[in-house]
């Protein structure tokens, strides 16, 4: 049996969520129960042998006042992210269905800070993202100067990307047709570039128009999913530094659609989407 996956019986219960597509295995800790180990994580993520998952959410005690619960994210390869935009509506969704949290508004606490959270008419989640920081340095991003766009060599064709840090790292890269975009080659050669020495989630970005982008995400730890919410934070960030789009706009990735917003600067970015209950189970292994 592999070292830290839990004995048979261990009956460690989970909910199975989804927000737009990207899934996750959500463990209520509120008891102080530990941590998933990486194996865990990896066993659970299994799409074969496990639940199967993009990400492991874990539910913990609010560490500011504010906050009615924190959460911490674990990707399907068993690495730790400072945060998740899909997971964090999912935490609040889970949130709400148990009674700690009560509408329309409360906080959450996340490894990148504390996020306000709003349940809109339409049963949407709205979450406070945070400032986007294009510092290199807050992904880390080495061997640039602070820039709008940084271009690499990688497989002897230059890639041009923008670089920002919504918590945890993202490469946004823009492209014609995100239907052709080379996710998976390109988004594994800019993660194995050296450039990112905590790995990067890469984001493939097609501007509609001045509030409409298609987005695809090869994200750490994980490979393609089929949304990622910090990732359309990211993207827009991005493009709306550079002017390519307004200041809210409609994100459409593979598995639905998110409404980001940014009035810029030291502006908190605002998601706005869904988030679904999918089954609740006994995690025997
Ligand atoms: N793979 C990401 C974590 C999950 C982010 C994504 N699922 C989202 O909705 O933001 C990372 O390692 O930083």
């Amino acid at each position: 049996m592999a070292e830290g996956t839990p004995r048979a019986g261990s009956g460690l219960r989970f909910s199975k969520m989804h927000g737009a597509g990207n899934d996750f295995v959500v463990l209520d800790l509120r008891s102080g129960a530990a941590a998933p180990t990486p194996a865990l994580c990896r066993a659970l993520a299994d799409r074969h042998a496990g639940v199967g998952c993009d990400q492991i959410l874990t539910l913990e005690p609010a560490r500011s006042a504010a906050a009615v619960a924190a959460y911490r994210i674990w990707n399907a390869d068993g690495s730790a992210s400072q945060q998740c935009g899909n997971g964090a509506r999912c935490v609040a969704a889970w949130l709400l269905r148990d009674g700690a949290a009560r509408a329309p508004r409360f906080a959450l606490d996340s490894p990148a800070g504390t996020h306000a959270v709003e349940r809109l008419d339409d049963g949407r989640l709205r979450i406070a993202m945070g400032v986007p920081d294009f510092a290199p340095a807050a992904l880390p991003l080495r061997g640039f100067e602070p820039a709008d766009d940084y271009a690499l060599a990688l497989d002897g064709a230059p890639v041009r990307f923008g670089a920002v840090s919504m918590g945890n790292p993202h490469a946004v890269i823009e492209v014609d047709d995100v239907d052709i975009a080379p996710v998976g080659r390109i988004g594994a050669a800019l993660q194995a570039s050296g450039a990112f020495p905590e790995s990067v989630n890469v984001g493939f970005a097609q501007v509609l128009g001045p509030d409409r982008i298609r987005l695809r995400v090869y994200e750490r730890g994980v490979g393609e999913t089929r949304a990622c919410g910090s990732g359309a934070c990211a993207a827009a960030a991005v493009l709306m530094r550079r002017g390519r789009v307004g200041r809210s706009v409609e994100v459409e990735l593979p598995g639905g659609a998110l409404g980001i917003a940014w009035p810029g600067g030291g502006a908190e970015i605002t998601m706005a989407g869904p988030a679904a209950f999918v089954f609740e189970g006994v995690w025997n292994a």
